[in-house]
């Protein structure tokens, strides 16, 4: 892979994938100055009880419903057997010396990023690209994090500068929005897991 290649991450159980995942990839290409976003299609949230449907029926509906030359859906964190970011993020590093991540997500994930394991080690490893969701916008940017690190807001005037800006270093910005969730989509049916066997 090129070295400095500025590369997006945008992890999510994706169950299902639906066209707000699309839309924050394609505004995280244009707002963070990316070359490529890769969609970390994730065995399983740490932090979520319940486990996703199978990660091959989440891989086939990304792959279905990305139509980007740019993004690429990839089962990466289960090929390195990593489950936390931070874990992920060194491994990625480890093995792919050169190129430039950027962490994603969405206002949501801000609002408890300081519950992740390890979050500040995130923060000191990556940019990270906040992107506004319904109704969390307000709650994202005066997180225990966004206090934390106010410090290292890169205003979202500069937005472009973040892909190549040396951590810690973290952008929100005010994309237009999709009202879209996996819970909603789950909830009238519109994602069928598979029925266990036996
Ligand atoms: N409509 C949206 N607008 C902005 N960000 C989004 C949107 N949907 C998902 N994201 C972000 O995409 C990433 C992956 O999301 P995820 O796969 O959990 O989807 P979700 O719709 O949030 O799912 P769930 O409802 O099951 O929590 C997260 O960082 C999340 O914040
Ligand atoms: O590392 C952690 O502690 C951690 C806690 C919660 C979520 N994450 C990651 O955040 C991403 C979004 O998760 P989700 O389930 O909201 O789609 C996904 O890549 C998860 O692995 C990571």
């Amino acid at each position: 892979m090129r070295a400095g290649l500025r590369v997006g991450l945008l992890g999510g159980s994706f169950d299902p994938p639906h066209a707000g995942h699309l839309h924050i990839a394609r505004e995280a290409l244009k707002r963070f100055g990316l070359d490529r976003v890769w969609w970390l299609v994730s065995p399983g949230n740490p932090l979520k009880r319940a486990g996703p449907a199978p990660l091959a029926d989440r891989m086939a509906a990304a792959r279905a419903l990305v139509d980007h030359p740019a993004i690429a859906v990839t089962d990466v964190e289960a090929r390195l057997g990593t489950r936390y970011t931070a874990e992920t993020l060194a491994a990625l590093q480890a093995a792919c010396p050169g190129v430039r991540f950027t962490w994603l997500m969405g206002a949501d994930n801000l609002v408890q990023f300081h519950r992740w394991e390890r979050w500040r080690e995130i923060m000191a490893r990556v940019p990270v690209g906040v992107l506004a969701r319904p109704g969390l916008r307000l709650a994202a940017q005066t997180s225990v994090a966004a206090r934390a690190f106010a410090h290292a807001r890169l205003p979202a005037a500069e937005s472009r500068r973040l892909g190549k800006a040396a951590p810690p270093a973290w952008c929100f910005v005010n994309v237009p929005m999709v009202d879209l969730s996996s819970t909603e989509i789950r909830a009238r049916g519109g994602w069928r897991r598979p029925v266990p066997r036996g």
